[in-house]
């Protein structure tokens, strides 16, 4: 899985989370360390729902972070962090202390600074954090993490971390991790679910220079990526 392409679809956002479950096993399997970048969104009640129930899972080396998260109290719905903490936390899957978090007291640009910071801990030594592994999502306006197509944060290299104050999906202010980590992770999923997707995964895999691609933005990555979807998306991906 962590060295090809692939395209996994899915009759139904349940097989899906079953589907990631068990990859999770696999990519985890005898690892004493295991880095993983969850998103937020759908994905939160996917993993939630499933992982408590996934056999041959052991999640004890893992530690857990956002690949974006919004800067908002852990307490607010609209924190991913918070929502992991509420729905997936209490089934003993992870603790806590598993999970590299922002600190949502912070100015947005001392957030980001922070977080550099935690994840530097995490990958010492390391010039950009290598994750095991990354588990994105896909906005139907074509934006992963909180990487929006045309906004200037895609042109950022020498952060590993950056800000953003002008998120156009609310809440405005986030951090997010910058291109050049998704392109070092060593798996990267792209978890697409529902109808919305399809026309920006037709419009990215078809014209690869248009705006809306996130594609172009992943070479590294691109050879690792893996889509899954509960709908079928080969027919629109050109793969
Ligand atoms: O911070 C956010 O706004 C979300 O985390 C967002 O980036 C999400 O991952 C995608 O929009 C896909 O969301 P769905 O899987 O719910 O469609």
């Amino acid at each position: 899985m962590s060295s090809s392409r692939q395209i996994r679809e899915f009759p139904s956002p349940a097989e899906l989370a079953l589907s990631l479950s068990q990859l999770l096993v696999h990519e985890s399997r005898g690892k004493s360390n295991f880095s993983l970048g969850l998103s937020g969104g759908s994905l939160v009640q996917l993993l939630s729902r499933e992982l408590p129930r996934t056999a041959g899972l052991n999640t004890e080396g893992w530690k857990v972070a956002m690949c974006d998260e919004r800067l908002v109290a852990f307490t607010d719905s609209e924190s991913t962090y918070g929502e992991y903490l509420r729905q997936l936390v209490p089934h003993g899957i992870l603790s806590e202390s598993q999970f590299i978090t922002i600190d949502p007291s912070l100015s947005v640009e001392d957030a980001a600074a922070d977080y550099t910071k935690k994840l530097r801990e995490i990958f010492p030594g390391n010039d950009l954090p290598t994750f095991d592994m990354l588990i994105l999502g896909l906005g139907p306006d074509g934006h992963t993490a909180s990487l929006f197509p045309g906004h200037p944060l895609l042109q950022v290299t020498d952060q590993i971390v950056a800000p953003i104050h002008d998120s156009p999906k609310p809440p405005p202010q986030r951090i997010t991790l910058t291109l050049p980590v998704i392109n070092a992770a060593k798996t990267v999923v792209f978890v697409a679910t529902g109808e919305s997707k399809a026309t920006v995964l037709k419009v990215s895999c078809l014209n690869s220079s248009t705006t809306l691609s996130f594609l172009k933005y992943l070479p590294g990555a691109w050879p690792r990526c893996s889509f899954i979807s509960s709908r079928k998306i080969s027919s629109v991906v050109a793969w």
